[in-house]
């Protein structure tokens, strides 16, 4: 290994403050992997069309976690964690935020990469299912910054796609849900209620996006995984929430989901939050309290949330060792670009 090594962490970003939400949404529908439309020239105009017409929803909603998205501090924690144990294992890296849509920007944490004079770069989305609209458009910008910059053509770019199948991921998830489920009276008659969040139906079916089909092993390990007794008494489900706009997306929808369970005769039910590795306005507003009163009038009396991963230490270790994996000989998650 020769060089200065970095690792950039790609997320999503999240307005810090009420003030900043309209130009949040902006950014965010002004990316045309998010919304598609036909003409390019439309998508500035009809970004701030949307922005403005959902700011005052969505700041209601980060009014009532606090203010704003914890998401770049619990980003940053990550990060300076993952740094320590690459350090602790000898690997000299430095790990840079890169968000899409908010502070950190990208852009700004690629000015901080060539300042620091970085010759080795691993691109590690902390999205554990690749959907074309997260990891994939941040890969995309990267790509063009790439291609019209010869100062970065220099920097050997070695992005990861998705990683929901690594064993320490599994784990660390297991060891959240299996402390959940001990709190429950009857931990096996618990229903695992796995909620990922949702995208149109057609970025699977017609832009081929795998991210329904990783979301499914993805739950599918994750399950195979628990305590036997669990895999074997225990019903779980997996819903899609959080969409947004007119046109149809994933099914089943949490809410209506939900509301089946609780017709059924569910009682207990534990969601577990499954695309997303970091506390963010859908675990805090929309499932804590959005889905919980959803359950609670329909008749479910016990309802609790597996906490995101945040920086547990077992997920920690394991996204270090994927780095080490990557800039070392195996390459099997990795492809160089
Ligand atoms: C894997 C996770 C995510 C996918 C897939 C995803 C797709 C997607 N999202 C929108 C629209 C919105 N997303 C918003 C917030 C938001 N989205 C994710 C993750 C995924 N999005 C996160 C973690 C967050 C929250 C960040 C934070 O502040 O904590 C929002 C804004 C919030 C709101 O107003 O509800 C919108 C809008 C689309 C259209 C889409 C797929 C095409
Ligand atoms: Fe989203
Ligand atoms: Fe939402």
């Amino acid at each position: 290994m020769s060089g200065r090594v970095g690792v950039m962490l790609l997320n999503l970003g999240g307005p810090e403050k009420l003030e900043d939400v309209y130009l949040f949404l902006y950014n965010l529908f002004a990316d045309p992997e998010i919304i598609r439309l036909p003409f390019p020239f439309l998508q500035k105009p009809i970004a701030s069309l949307i922005a403005a017409s959902r700011a005052p929803i969505s700041q209601e909603n980060y009014r009532m976690i606090g203010g704003g998205s914890p998401l770049r501090q619990i980003t940053e924690e990550q990060g300076e964690n993952i740094e320590n144990v690459l350090q602790r294992h000898g690997v000299d890296a430095k790990v840079y935020v890169a968000m899409r849509y908010w502070r950190p920007y990208t852009e700004e944490a690629i000015a901080q990469i060539k300042q620091d004079g970085i010759t080795r770069l691993v691109v590690l989305p902390l999205y554990p299912q690749y959907s074309i609209s997260t990891s994939g458009s941040s890969i995309k910008q990267l790509d063009v910054l790439w291609e019209n910059d010869p100062e970065l053509q220099a920097i050997e770019k070695i992005t990861i796609k998705s990683w929901y199948e690594r064993t320490g991921y599994i784990r660390a998830m297991n060891q959240l849900i299996d402390a959940k489920l001990q709190d429950f009276a009857e931990p096996e008659n618990v229903h695992i209620f796995f909620s990922a969040h949702g995208v149109p139906v057609k970025y699977v079916t017609k832009y081929g996006d795998p991210y329904q089909s990783e979301m499914e092993n993805c739950v599918d390990g994750i399950m195979k995984a628990l305590r036997r007794d669990y895999q074997r008494y225990n019903a779980h489900t997996l819903a899609y929430q959080s969409r947004v706009g007119p046109v149809e997306w994933l099914q089943p929808y949490t809410e209506e989901a939900i509301k089946n369970l609780a017709k059924r005769g569910v009682n207990d039910l534990l969601v577990v939050p499954i695309s997303f590795v970091s506390e963010h306005i859908e675990t805090l507003q929309e499932i804590d309290i959005e889905y919980r009163e959803v359950a609670e009038e329909a008749g479910i009396h016990n309802f609790d949330r597996v906490p995101a991963l945040n920086s547990h230490p077992i997920f920690i270790n394991d996204l270090a060792e994927l780095v080490m994996e990557s800039l070392g000989t195996t390459k099997a998650a990795a492809i160089a670009a």
